[in-house]
């Protein structure tokens, strides 16, 4: 069973707009509503490829009750803690020409109770885990050690740690030596202190991650593709994209994808490529099935291009 921790979901609410005009009032042509949050969209991503999963979220208010009703619709067990203050709502503003201007709520402040509670349920869903992924902000009232102390207890209780988060809370976590963690390229030149324009820059940011704590890398580099560092080296993966359509949950979709199959090593790798190009090909932040996903598009080497320029530099 994937477990995952999601202290700070939201519901998605995606917009579809002709073009973004600041100070004006602008009529959508579409709209839709996912439950959202990153954890949210790994244990989506899972049920949609067959495995079990339970996804941790702590929910209030309205927003809250309308997440786990579409969750309940997905066939998704929630393994809820019930907060006083409101889920947020997350805005994506998709404009014609595909540009995605995303607005994520800080939401609600958990009580030390609460707080309480959910490293409670936590450690409950746990027994059977084999993957935990923790992944997304915190919302306020979580100290930027919550999820270090989160990885330390599931250590502790036998399970392997996927986390996805970034700033603090990430690098606060490295010292509990969690064993995958999931940095796009932003978040890992924000984790190094540096701009990343090479995937040579990309690998050398990764390891100083491991040196950092973390027992492998899997990052994310949008249009280029995806690298996997761990103990036995470092591989580079990419995959042919005919048509991107939103890469709202792409992320989420490749570390579901890499836990699926087995969460280490090239073959996880090679999924984790493939459930990222199959997500951005579908609306929103729709999760791929197995039809969806294109193996055959997907390359895999251990010859990373370490001069290869970014498409998408981080400065
Ligand atoms: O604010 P966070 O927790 O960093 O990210 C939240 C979020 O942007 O992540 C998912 C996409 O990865 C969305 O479902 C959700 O709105």
């Amino acid at each position: 069973m994937i477990l995952t921790v999601t202290p700070n979901p939201s519901l998605d609410r995606t917009y579809e707009v002709p073009s973004l005009e600041r100070g004006e009032v602008i009529r959508a042509t579409g709209e839709r509503m996912d439950p959202g949050g990153k954890g949210v969209n790994v244990s989506r991503a899972v049920t949609a490829a067959g495995q079990r999963t339970v996804a941790v979220l702590p929910l209030g208010g309205a927003p809250g009750a309308l997440v786990a009703d579409l969750l309940d619709a997905q066939g998704i067990e929630v393994a809820r803690v019930p907060i006083a203050g409101g889920t947020r709502s997350n805005i994506a503003l998709a404009e014609s020409d595909g540009v995605l201007t995303k607005i994520n709520a800080p939401g609600p402040e958990l009580s030390a109770a609460e707080q309480e509670l959910l490293l409670e349920t936590v450690r409950e869903q746990s027994r059977d885990a084999a993957w935990i992924a923790c992944c997304g902000s915190l919302p306020r009232g979580l100290a930027p050690s919550w999820y270090a102390e989160v990885v330390a207890r599931a250590h502790a209780g036998g399970a392997r740690i996927a986390l996805d988060t970034s700033g603090r809370a990430l690098l606060e976590a490295l010292r509990e030596r969690p064993d995958v963690v999931k940095p796009n390229a932003e978040e890992l030149a924000e984790a190094v202190g540096r701009p990343l324009s090479t995937v040579g820059d990309a690998v050398k940011a990764a390891e100083e991650l491991r040196a950092m704590g973390a027992r492998a890398v899997l990052a994310s580099l949008g249009a280029d593709g995806q690298l996997l560092v761990d103990d036995a080296g470092a591989w580079f993966a990419s995959a042919r994209v005919d048509a991107v359509r939103s890469n709202v949950g792409a992320g989420d979709s490749s570390l579901a994808g890499f836990l699926i199959a087995g969460g280490s090593g090239p073959q996880a790798l090679a999924s984790a490529v493939a459930h990222g190009a199959a997500a951005v090909q579908l609306p929103g932040s729709v999760m791929p099935t197995p039809q969806d996903l294109d193996p055959s598009a997907v390359t895999v080497t251990a010859e990373v291009p370490v001069d290869r320029v970014l498409k998408e530099p981080v400065s």
